[in-house]
């Protein structure tokens, strides 16, 4: 394959990332530079390690409530007088998602005293129990956290009677910037930094595979960011349980920290920040983590397909909901259907293919004919667009 070589990165610099050994100096030295040589080696560390090929999933959000004893600076989805779905509701939610075709489903909420480990456990087994080929994608370390604490079960246990359940993959959302310093402007009621790791190795230590978020353009500075990718790195070398990193953009509407932002003249990050984090997290996580999503939800659709170009190699799901952007000015809509991210897919020149929660490419013979997915299309895309 035909790769350019980003002329004024120095030698060590190049030679360490192309190893999976960039350091802390590294990346900045290569976000002082050129953000085209950045993305050029980013995009080439990309085309080494997945090639053409951009994954996608046919998934469904699903909101068990949007009530939450917790009250980060930053959310906009909490709300005082809210919904609490019962078991029926959500398999019902489940079943239409099935009928339509998803192969995943995400499932997340706030954390209040009414939703305990039982009435997790009972979720997942009753999903389990009528759609065993479906990947159950569901909970983050705070929610997890807290239903132990108030079930008197230790994060061990909890972890292990959900992958008994049949939880497939936890969601590693409630990792915001992995600082203490951040996290007690933005959130400081919520996990710290060290609980947020213990749950995430011992999600990893039993079996259960989880993502890494980070969500930036806030209060952190550059430094932060990085620190927290290299936290990640950390975790994965250790236990390699980690399938997908996704940077989320922070959206600045309807929640104090933004509006305090928005007030004193600030906005939430450029296009080009957003570009250069997926570069960099593509280099500082090359040979660790090797799959750098590019969310539509948070980036808009353009921006993340031209992402594909800077170290992006996942354009994540369909969605069908979703509530945590809407809440805080995401307009980029809820759904992108199965055909659209073909179309951007194979119009940057890429080869799409759709995959599972845990990356597996999603046969053709998959029975619950992943694609289709009609009922969706039509109206949340006239209705939100
Ligand atoms: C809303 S919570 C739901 C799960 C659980 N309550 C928790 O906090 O872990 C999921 C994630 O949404 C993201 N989120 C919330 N508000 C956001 C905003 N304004 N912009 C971008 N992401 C946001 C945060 O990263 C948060 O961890
Ligand atoms: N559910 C949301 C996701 N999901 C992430 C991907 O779909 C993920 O790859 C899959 O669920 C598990 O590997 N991403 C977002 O940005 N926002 C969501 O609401
Ligand atoms: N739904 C959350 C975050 C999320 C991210 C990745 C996941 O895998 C799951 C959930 C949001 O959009 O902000
Ligand atoms: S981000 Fe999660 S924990 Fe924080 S207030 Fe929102 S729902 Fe609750």
């Amino acid at each position: 394959m035909y790769m350019k070589r980003p002329a004024a990165i120095p030698d060590d610099v190049l030679e360490r990332a192309h190893r999976g050994n960039c350091t802390k100096e590294d990346a900045l030295i290569l976000l002082e530079g050129s953000p085209f040589e950045l993305f050029e080696l980013a995009d080439n560390l990309r085309a080494s390690t997945t090639g053409d090929i951009v994954s996608y999933i046919t998934n469904r959000n699903i909101y068990i409530t949007n009530k939450c004893a917790g009250n980060c600076g930053f959310c906009a989805y909490r709300t005082e007088k809210g919904y609490i779905l019962s078991v029926e509701e959500i398999l019902k939610k489940v079943g239409d998602a099935w009928k339509a075709g998803v192969i995943e489903v995400c499932i997340q909420g706030g954390y209040i005293p009414e939703i305990d480990m039982e009435f997790y456990l009972e979720i997942v087994e009753s999903i389990k129990a009528e759609y065993p080929e479906l990947c159950i994608h569901a909970f983050s370390p705070m929610e997890i956290h807290y239903a132990a604490k108030i079930s008197g079960m230790s994060i061990k246990e909890a972890l292990r009677k959900l992958k008994e359940s049949g939880l497939d993959s936890l969601t590693g959302t409630s990792a915001e910037i992995l600082s203490d310093r951040v996290r007690n402007i933005i959130c400081p009621e919520k996990i710290n930094t060290q609980q947020w790791i213990d749950i995430i190795k011992t999600a990893h230590k039993t079996g259960i595979s989880t993502n890494a978020t980070i969500m930036y353009g806030h209060v952190e500075t550059v430094e932060e960011r990085l620190d927290h990718v290299f936290t990640i790195r950390e975790i994965q070398k250790e236990t390699g349980g980690f399938s997908e990193f996704i940077p989320m953009s922070f959206l600045p509407h309807n929640n104090r920290i933004g509006e305090k932002m928005l007030a004193s003249g600030k906005f939430a990050s450029t296009g080009l920040e957003d570009l250069q984090l997926i570069a960099i997290s593509r280099i500082i996580l090359h040979t660790h983590i090797n799959n750098i999503q590019a969310t539509w939800v948070k980036l808009g659709k353009k921006l993340a397909q031209f992402a594909l170009e800077c170290g992006a190699n996942d354009l994540g799901g369909t969605l069908m909901e979703d509530q945590i952007s809407t809440a805080s000015g995401g307009n980029h809509g809820e759904y992108m259907s199965p055909a659209e991210f073909e179309w951007m897919i194979k119009g940057a020149g890429r080869i799409p293919v759709q995959r599972d929660t845990l990356y597996r490419k999603v046969e053709p013979g998959f029975s619950n004919k992943v694609g289709s997915l009609p009922a969706f299309g039509k109206a949340k895309i006239s209705s939100k667009e």
